[in-house]
């Protein structure tokens, strides 16, 4: 899929938005569409290597301000707690009918329109980091201010590099838990299993040729079959064989309800963030 897309401010690149910038380039959008801040010149000068127009708040304290003049599109991508100073920062140079589009967590679209002028459309979304290779999914709800434009434009910034889901804005920090987080979830899970297999007497490399190439082969099944997944691992868990035996055990560790309280943690951690 390959998108026009107005100039692109991006304020804040650093591991969510460098992968939702990684997504738009190998998805064919122009280098110089897109303008990028950072807090630090060394985080500048390494996105300028690759030949983007970056520059830092660090050395350049109009940085942010003279990013977004002109630009039709604004990614916010600092952490939640700078994203109010950073929209004061630069309210006052957003062009007219500007798309806002914070990635962060907790953050509400009202109070971000709060501190923006009539007439500034305020997206949000919840993407996740295998966006940088195309396989992201990511939650999205307008504000108020945002009509269907706004929100279809902000939209295409995360459907070139994967799945876009539109939820209610009552329901993006629970999405968050979920997808936003789970990367994180996936990688614990990685981590501990090749742990597992170390202390079964496999070497490091083993243990991560056996485990990664497992979860690989896995996913790639479940997403070509079209199968449930509960069918799938039924045809792995032969009656009264070894498999049984093991996702007995696991199943005892309630694992839906471990996820659960997971979710809820990150739930509530992202409501104190929204005070903050
Ligand atoms: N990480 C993830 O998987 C996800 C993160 N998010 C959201 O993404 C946001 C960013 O998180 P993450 O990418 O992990 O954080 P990072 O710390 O990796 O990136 C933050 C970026 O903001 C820059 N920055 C900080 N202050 C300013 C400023 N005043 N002006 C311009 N740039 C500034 C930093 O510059 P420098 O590099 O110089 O420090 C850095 O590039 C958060 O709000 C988070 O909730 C949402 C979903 C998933
Ligand atoms: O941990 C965080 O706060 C961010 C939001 C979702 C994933 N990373």
């Amino acid at each position: 899929m390959t998108i026009e897309l107005p100039r692109v401010a991006m304020l804040g690149v650093g591991s969510m938005s460098g992968a939702v910038l990684q997504g738009l380039l190998a998805s064919g959008v122009a280098s110089d569409t897109v303008v990028l801040t950072t807090r630090s010149e060394s985080s500048a000068a390494a996105h300028r290597v690759s030949g983007l127009d970056a520059s830092a708040t660090e050395t350049d304290a109009d940085a942010n301000r003279a990013a977004v003049r002109g630009a039709g599109l604004v990614v916010l991508g600092v952490k939640p707690f700078g994203i109010v100073d950073l929209l004061d920062e630069v309210a006052a140079d957003l062009a007219p009918g500007a798309v806002v589009v914070s990635v962060a967590v907790g953050v509400t679209t009202a109070t971000m329109e709060a501190h923006v002028p009539a007439g500034v459309r305020v997206v949000r979304a919840l993407p996740n980091t295998p966006i940088g290779v195309g396989l992201g999914v990511t939650g999205i709800s307008a504000g108020a201010s945002a009509d269907a434009d706004a929100t279809a434009l902000a939209g295409q910034l995360f459907a070139v590099s994967g799945e876009v889901i539109e939820v209610p804005e009552s329901q993006l920090d629970a999405l968050s838990a979920v997808s936003g987080s789970g990367p994180a979830y996936v990688f614990l899970l990685v981590e501990q299993w090749q742990q597992a297999a170390e202390a079964l007497g496999f070497t490091h490399e083993q243990a991560r040729t056996m485990v990664q190439g497992t979860v690989r082969g896995a996913v790639e099944l479940l997403a070509r079959s079209g199968s449930e997944p509960a069918d799938l691992r039924r045809a792995v868990t032969s009656p009264k064989g070894t498999t049984e035996r093991a996702v007995a055990v696991l199943q005892d560790a309630d694992l839906a309800g471990t996820l659960e309280h997971a979710a809820r943690a990150a739930i509530a951690r992202a409501e104190e963030l929204s005070r903050l």
